[in-house]
């Protein structure tokens, strides 16, 4: 691997599966102790910085959002280096104000999933992060500020709620949502922010919205094509985006994601097992010495 670690993480959900603005490529195979992330790490330069990229269903979207790797994808990340991350999403809107096309940088997530693993602790080692504000808010500022330079329709705030899927929501699912004043819906976004949180990197989404759900009077429903054919319409958005972003990261962080592990482990350090200890290392270490 090149000497420089990557200073970017990017995760690239459906219809992104790969960067093509990134030049000098390696691909690496990367192990992680909760095993291999959705696809091989692809890792270039874009505007002469290191840039990790991860397909997060796989090349060929062969995982769905309950089988994807996330504890994988970040733990990859995390051992390359990376310390900001960056998901580029697909996600439909529950107001009107946030159209097809547009693209949302959230700040509130509300988590619906049921059955996916959301934390890298447990086994002995117990940690409860805060996630009062669980996005990078120094990061996704920035992240509104590219996608604005790359011509696109931004919103800065909104709260994405995280379905468990893969099937899309029914019309009284989709009133309630709205209801409750979430801006926009997706199925991925939990527990991968989380996660970040709890490997102590800044994380921001790009949050394409690709469709109206199912809700609005005038519109079709949701189908895959809808997402897939909006999506690659704002690929090139995305991908400008990116590379409007990198002359800015890393973003200083005031946010204290870098430290958000600080005060959140609990566990008496003579418990912690000796294989978890190991396990959890690259995350833990620095508190544990
Ligand atoms: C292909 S439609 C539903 C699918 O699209 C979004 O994926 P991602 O967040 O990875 O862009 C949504 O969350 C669902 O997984
Ligand atoms: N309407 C929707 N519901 C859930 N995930 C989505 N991804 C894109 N559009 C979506």
């Amino acid at each position: 691997m090149k000497e420089h670690a990557p200073v970017l993480g990017v995760i690239g959900g459906s219809g992104l599966y790969q960067m093509s603005s990134l030049t000098d490529v390696e691909q690496v195979e990367v192990e992680t102790p909760f095993g291999k992330p959705s696809s091989p790490v692809v890792i270039g330069t874009l505007e002469g910085k290191r840039v990790a990229f991860v397909a997060r269903h796989g090349i060929g979207h062969v995982y769905s959002p309950s089988e994807v790797n996330y504890r994988a994808n970040i733990y990859a990340l995390k051992m390359l280096g990376v310390k900001q991350v960056i998901s580029i999403s697909a996600c439909g809107s529950l107001r009107e104000d946030y159209a097809p096309g547009h693209i949302v940088i959230p700040d509130q997530i509300f988590d619906f999933t049921h059955k996916r693993a959301r934390s890298f602790f447990g086994d002995g080692l117990v940690a409860h992060v805060g996630v009062a504000d669980p996005v990078c808010k120094d990061l996704s500022r920035q992240v509104y500020e590219a996608v604005l330079q790359a011509g696109g329709t931004a919103h800065l705030g909104g709260t994405l709620i995280t379905i468990e899927g893969p099937r899309f929501s029914t019309r009284a699912e989709s009133n309630a949502y709205r209801s409750w004043g979430m801006s926009i819906i997706g199925m991925t976004a939990s527990p991968e922010v989380f996660l970040a949180r709890e490997a102590e990197m800044c994380y921001a989404i790009m949050a394409h919205v690709t469709d109206y759900d199912v809700w609005h009077v005038s519109e079709a429903p949701v189908t895959v094509e809808m997402v897939i054919r909006t999506l690659l319409q704002n690929t090139q958005i995305a991908q400008q985006a990116v590379q409007a972003l990198m002359p800015h990261v890393p973003v200083a962080c005031q946010s204290g994601c870098q430290h958000a592990l600080a005060d959140a482990l609990i566990t008496a350090k003579d418990r912690i097992p000796q294989e978890t200890r190991e396990k959890l290392s690259l995350l833990v270490g620095r508190y544990l010495s």
